[in-house]
């Protein structure tokens, strides 16, 4: 039965140059998630932060804030991840774009290859990604830089001079996003003891910033196959908004996967690579996967904040000590990371930022 289904021609995600079967998407035995999805339910107690009663930027001074800030920091230090809600993004506006990502991904093959990614750039549309050679992803991806431009020229290869809808959409979330990212920053910074403004200063340039859509179809064989093999995010912070249905999963410090339940209208936040050298390690990049599962489909989108390409990537002398936690990376310039990325297409492990890593 199980050969039977290996054998199952993948009409949805066969976009490259040959037809794929469900067995083309069979991982690496090593990396099989072995899911039952039933398990699923089961609970995780990852930190959920709100950030009710501290929108208005008069609270900055107020007691409720400070708590909240450090309890941002413990959260980044111990997992690298938390949740966010009543965060303040107009939900209309999360809806909206899940809408029209939705009807996006639900388009014949044919139309979504107008906006195909090309070989040497992973941006636009794609269908699974051959980058990851042998272990195929069993997702379609959309990725797409945050310059409005860019936006818009993507959705008029796609939809003609029909694209105002999706253009506006994907403008509008990415702009709520970069608002939301940029006040995480801010909190972190004040809850590890630095200038409001330390972080957000080097984010003046949106260059690199970017969303990736993910779209896992529901999957034959969720065992053996993965939305999302297990990588860090090289950014700065990643916002992630996703539906109700799950399947990300975050790598505990005991070698255990744990799964992220969603919560209605909330926001998964992670450390990404970068932030986590810029603070030596205090806050961490923690490595997480997709699994997929057999009845249902799921839509996350991950908004990956990145510097100015000209900003330095150095710890500040606060978040260090000669003896107790001395300097971990050379200081960067983010463009020098960013080639780093390029040249790898895949995120294996943290090896873009090794290549920073002061060895002793
Ligand atoms: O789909 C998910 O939950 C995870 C997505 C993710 O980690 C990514 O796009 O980097
Ligand atoms: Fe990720």
């Amino acid at each position: 039965m199980a050969l039977e289904i290996e054998e199952e021609h993948v009409e949805s995600l066969s976009s490259m140059d040959h037809d794929l079967c469900v067995k083309n998407f069979v991982w690496s035995k090593e990396e099989w998630p072995a899911i039952n999805y039933d398990e699923f339910a089961d609970g995780d107690d990852i930190p959920i932060i709100s950030l009710l009663g501290i929108l208005d930027e008069k609270k900055k001074k107020s007691q409720d804030y400070e708590i909240l800030c450090q309890a941002m920091v413990n959260a980044s230090s111990n997992w690298g991840f938390f949740k966010l809600v009543d965060h303040g993004v107009d939900l209309k506006v999360i809806e909206n774009v899940k809408l029209r990502w939705n009807e996006l991904f639900d388009l014949p093959m044919e139309q979504k290859l107008k906006g195909a990614r090309s070989a040497s750039l992973p941006l636009g549309y794609c269908a699974t990604n051959p980058d990851y050679g042998k272990n195929l992803p069993w997702a379609e991806i959309l990725q797409l830089l945050q310059s409005p431009q860019h936006v818009v020229a993507f959705a008029t290869k796609m939809f003609g001079d029909q694209h105002q809808p999706f253009s506006d959409a994907v403008i509008e979330c990415m702009h709520e996003l970069d608002k939301l990212g940029m006040r995480i920053f801010e909190m972190l910074a004040h809850g590890l003891g630095l200038e409001y403004n330390f972080f957000t200063k080097s984010f003046e340039e949106k260059e690199a910033t970017m969303i990736r859509v993910n779209r896992y179809l529901p999957c034959p064989l969720p065992e053996k196959c993965l939305g999302l093999g297990s990588h860090s995010d090289p950014h700065a912070l990643t916002i992630l908004l996703q539906d109700h249905v799950g399947g990300l999963q975050v790598l505990k410090t005991d070698h255990q996967w744990v799964e992220i339940r969603p919560i209605p209208n909330s926001f998964v936040i992670n450390i990404g690579d970068t932030l986590e050298a810029w603070t030596n390690g205090r806050l961490k990049s923690i490595v997480h996967r997709a699994v997929v599962n057999k009845e249902k489909q799921r839509l996350s989108a991950a908004y990956f904040i990145s510097p100015s390409s000209s900003a330095i990537i150095d710890c500040p002398p606060q978040l260090m000590d000669p003896n107790a936690n001395p300097r971990k990376y050379f200081p960067f310039k983010w463009e020098d990371f960013k080639k780093e990325l390029l040249v790898q297409k895949i995120i294996v492990g943290k090896t873009a930022l090794n290549r920073f890593l002061i060895s002793n």
